[in-house]
């Protein structure tokens, strides 16, 4: 129900159980780095209670997560904003809601969509943000709650695959994943094991934990690696489509992934989809799904965003591996 029509009572019928709710997530990501939801989930449910705060701003109180900069629980970390939005993506279950998806997108009238997409696969990691000043890093950070992040600059410069100088003077911002190789993984848990530490559920979270740590020597020991794979301001570094755009990283000394299709149709869409859930187990790194983009960088700006999620592109999602109990208790008809 629109925040607008709702009575105060109801309002704070939903903030309750709403605060409870992203204080466990907000713990559970900030402090244990062992999410029980998506990115997105959380995303939706922390810009509804804004909403209802804004609505009802008696019914704000200090201990809610919205008044805490940097999501639910502080980390320790420096905070750092980012003045474009890192988002979170949309997620479909299934190729008939993939093919939905991009019929309501062809479908969108002020905008003209060609149908040419460049399939990713969905690397399991962390979103990370470089940013490059003539050429040199000069920050690297999380995406946090999309907004305002977290400062892990000399963290990233023990990661072996981020170039600490680029071959020209770029200043430019570049977006990837963070994630944590199986085998890096498997031989971290083992160490802990042997040392009676707890240990990581998944590379996810083992890669979220290495990289948010206030020392950088504990993540120069956790074997980290990237794939980049977006430029919000494309036009500086020359190119039309995401396509060129990963080449024009690769070129600049990015690690990529090498994996990534541009496509025109349903059977090229499934194709690629059956070819990489067949080849998901002898990857060297955990993929949770496919990340399909339009091509043509200048539709995606004019497709925009929505509240929270890209509307140019969808993650098409695996069924999970082991049957993890999501927290899926929210239905959201916002
Ligand atoms: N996990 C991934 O492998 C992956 C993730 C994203 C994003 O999260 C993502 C989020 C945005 F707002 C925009 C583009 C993106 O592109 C992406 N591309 C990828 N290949």
């Amino acid at each position: 129900t629109p925040v607008k029509e709702l009575t105060l009572q109801e309002a704070q019928d939903e903030i309750k159980p709403l605060r409870a709710k992203l204080t466990k997530w907000g713990k559970e990501y900030y402090e244990q780095d062992n999410p029980t939801v998506e990115d997105h989930v959380y995303d939706r449910a922390y810009q509804r209670l804004v909403q209802l705060e804004e609505q009802f701003p008696q019914l704000v109180s200090a201990d809610s997560p919205t008044q805490r900069v940097g999501g639910a629980t502080e980390s320790q970390l420096t905070k750092v904003r980012h003045e474009i939005p890192m988002l979170s993506m949309g997620d479909v279950f299934s190729i008939e809601e993939l093919m939905d998806f991009n019929q309501r997108q062809q479908e969108n009238r002020d905008v003209e969509v060609e149908p040419e997409y460049n399939l990713e696969l969905k690397i399991d990691g962390l979103s990370l943000s470089l940013v490059y000043e003539n050429g040199k890093l000069v920050q690297g950070s999380t995406r946090g709650n999309g907004t305002i992040g977290e400062d892990v600059t000399a963290n990233v410069r023990t990661i072996k695959s981020v170039p600490a100088e680029l071959p020209e003077p770029l200043s430019i911002e570049v977006r990837g994943e963070c994630y944590m190789p199986k085998a890096a993984f498997a031989k971290l848990n083992a160490k802990r094991e042997a040392e009676g530490l707890p240990v990581f559920a998944n590379p996810r979270n083992a890669a979220a934990g290495s990289l948010r740590q206030l020392d950088p020597k504990v993540t120069a020991q956790r074997e980290l690696d990237t794939f980049m794979y977006y430029v919000p301001e494309y036009q500086k570094i020359g190119v039309k489509t995401q396509a060129e755009a990963l080449d024009r990283m690769r070129e600049l000394g990015f690690n990529v992934n090498p994996n990534n299709r541009v496509v025109h149709n349903r059977d090229e869409i499934e194709k690629y989809i059956e070819e990489y859930t067949a080849q998901r187990d002898k990857l060297t790194y955990g993929i949770d799904g496919i990340v399909e983009k339009v091509n043509d960088l200048d539709t995606e700006v004019a497709l925009g965003n929505t509240v929270k999620v890209p509307r140019w592109e969808i993650a098409y999602k695996f069924p999970p591996e082991e049957q993890a109990t999501i927290v899926r208790d929210i239905v959201w008809t916002v």
